[in-house]
């Protein structure tokens, strides 16, 4: 499987020395789901943030191998307030430069899939919690990627939602996609990643598939939350 990304942070973070990361480094490769996870303030989305170059502080280096695209699916839903749902999407196709046949193939099938065909135009900024978290995947993956980076994309999601979602990311894998998803829904990282990079306090815990992490902790039979647990308690 050909490399996507490739990422060696040294220190990065905000001008604050206390909050930087440190010491991460971690690969993603064709159709690997990764999983980013850890506690509120892990570093999670700081990582993220080091790897789109959004920091003021950034020691390390970041490859995007092969000019590969990327998509960024932020945390926190953004919307123009005066925009509808198709709006937002053909704003998105031009920015993307995404040619007509493809978009209109992509955003319907999206808006299927996540059962917004309904409410395209309509204004996201006025949609429940979840509603809006499922406009941001819609325009996050309108565009055909080599790579995904998804900041904690579950929260609001009902559970049709989630396997809607689990559903596209199983999708976009199978054609060679790579995805790095920051997430606290350990249940369902143990079931869809195939690797799982493990942050606490600004730095990397322990990186490797489920069965690598449990090996390591000792719990052969342990759900990733019982290693999780067991790799903080036992850290310094
Ligand atoms: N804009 C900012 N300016 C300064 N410090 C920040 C900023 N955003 C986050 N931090 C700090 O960086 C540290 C890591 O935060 P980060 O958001 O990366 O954690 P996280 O693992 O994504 O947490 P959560 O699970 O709560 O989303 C925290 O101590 C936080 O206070």
């Amino acid at each position: 499987m050909e490399q996507l990304l490739e990422i060696q942070i040294k220190r990065a973070g905000y001008t604050d020395e206390k909050n930087a990361i440190r010491d991460i480094s971690f690969s993603l490769k064709e159709g690997e789901l990764a999983g980013l996870i850890g506690p509120n303030g892990a570093g999670k989305s700081t990582t993220i943030k080091a790897i789109l170059g959004l920091l003021p502080v950034m020691d390390g280096s970041v490859i995007f191998c092969g000019n590969k695209r990327y998509a960024y699916i932020p945390e926190q839903p953004v919307f123009y307030n005066d925009l509808t749902l198709w709006e937002h999407l053909e704003l998105a196709a031009s920015a993307y430069n995404i040619n007509q046949v493809v978009f209109q193939e992509r955003s319907s099938r999206l808006l299927r899939l996540f059962r917004l065909d309904g409410v395209r135009h309509y204004l996201p900024a006025t949609f429940s919690k979840g509603m809006q978290q499922k406009v941001m995947l819609v325009i996050g993956f309108l565009l055909k990627a080599d790579i995904y980076i998804v900041d904690e994309p579950f929260m609001g999601l009902d559970p049709r939602a989630i396997r809607d979602f689990l559903i596209l990311l199983q999708q976009e894998r199978s054609r060679g996609a790579g995805v790095l998803m920051s997430t606290h829904a350990l249940d369902t990282a143990e079931k869809v990643c195939n690797s799982i990079i493990l942050m606490s306090e600004g730095r990397l815990i322990m990186k490797g598939s489920l069965d690598e992490i449990r090996k390591t902790c000792g719990l052969r039979e342990g759900s990733l939350l019982d290693c999780f647990n067991k790799l903080l308690e036992d850290s310094p």
